[in-house]
């Protein structure tokens, strides 16, 4: 009797002629193997389909469909995975063999199989699919360690939203779409007003929980799946509203600054209100060739300093501003409604 294998398989044999069928089935059961039998090409690529064994044992001569047209539907019908294949046949030339591998197949065997020599076939090819497994296995603990990775690299560790590599990144792919799409692109800076007396009245520790609750309330503000939100550096957040336009990107500010009165959360130190606030600058775009990232940031940047300087707790709109110059009026820009 042969020796036991170390976990049996499941092994698919198809071979026309039942006298040597039945007798290489007979080796398979002895070694604790489970076996499933078809005596023609079309049978045994049906098997193969609806079983996915670990291992085929293929005869190379069969009427219809020969071994090697069998090999080639089975290597088609499981793209990207691999099942060994042995050939078992009475032909025994060079060229036999090589043609066999060729077609797909892992190893040739000649018939009569020697028991012996057919269960040392098959723990080497055990071998191999355990490596492949192991192999496989790897590589997809590597593939959700890269997608890990890359969540942390583009992540701000303190508030979990995107930091800036990450934001700079979205907005150039936004403003790419939106120069495919023709449509207006909103891009909001947010800045916690006097946040440096909030760390220096409650403590840096304070500080960060604040900024926590602050990116909380600011991904809740991005409804649309397209909206995003990022942490541009310490108490600045960035805010990318695809597909705004200047009515809805007012609409939206309005509604930031009520949402901050909302949550109400206590300011010690502020000159404005007795819960913390934030100011903002607006810049939206039609975008064309000439539209780069660094000049909406630039005039996001403008619009909050002048938010700021008129008083905090206040959005600015950069076209705004600059219609309000050209139009002659007064020469600062004017707030949207608190
Ligand atoms: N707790 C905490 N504080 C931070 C963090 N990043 C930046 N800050 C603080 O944020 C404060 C920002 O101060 P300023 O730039 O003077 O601005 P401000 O006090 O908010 O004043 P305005 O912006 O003019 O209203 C500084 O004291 C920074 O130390 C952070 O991650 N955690």
């Amino acid at each position: 009797m042969l020796p036991s294998s170390p976990s049996p398989l499941t092994i698919l044999v198809i071979d026309d002629q039942s006298a040597s069928r039945v007798a290489v089935v007979a080796e398979l059961d002895r070694a604790g193997h489970r076996a499933l039998e078809a005596d023609s090409a079309a049978w045994g690529l049906e098997l193969f389909k609806r079983y996915r064994p670990d291992l085929v044992l293929l005869d190379v001569e069969m009427p219809a469909h020969d071994g090697y047209w069998t090999a080639r539907q089975i290597r088609a019908a499981e793209p990207g995975g691999w099942t060994p294949i042995i050939f078992l046949s009475q032909r025994d030339q060079d060229q036999d063999v090589w043609r066999g591998i060729e077609a797909g197949g892992d190893d040739y065997l000649v018939k009569p199989v020697s028991p012996m020599i057919l269960h040392a076939k098959l723990r080497a090819m055990q071998r191999l699919l355990g490596m492949r497994q192991r192999l496989v296995q790897l590589s997809d603990e590597l593939r959700s360690a890269n997608a890990q990775l890359h969540e942390l690299s583009n992540a701000d560790a303190l508030t979990g939203l995107m930091n800036r590599r990450a934001l700079d990144e979205r907005l150039h792919q936004c403003i790419a779409q939106a120069r495919r799409d023709g449509l207006p692109l909103t891009l909001v800076l947010c800045d916690v007003d006097y946040f440096k007396r909030y760390n220096d009245s409650l403590g840096h520790v304070e500080g960060d929980a604040c900024l926590k609750r602050v990116a909380a309330l600011l991904r809740e503000a991005c409804r649309r799946p397209s909206d995003c939100v990022g942490r541009y550096g310490g108490e600045e957040f960035a805010l990318i509203l695809p597909n705004t336009p200047r009515s809805g990107a007012m609409t939206y500010a309005r509604a930031l600054i009520r949402t901050m009165a909302l949550a109400g959360i206590p300011h010690p130190d502020s000159d404005i209100a007795p819960h913390i606030t934030v100011s903002g600058g607006i810049t939206t775009c039609v975008a064309d060739a000439s539209t780069t990232a660094e000049g909406l940031l630039l005039r996001a940047d403008d619009a909050l300093y002048n938010a700021k300087a008129h008083g905090r707790n206040r959005f600015f709109s950069y076209e705004m501003q600059m219609d309000t110059l050209e139009q002659r009026q007064p020469a600062s820009a004017r707030p949207l409604d608190k």
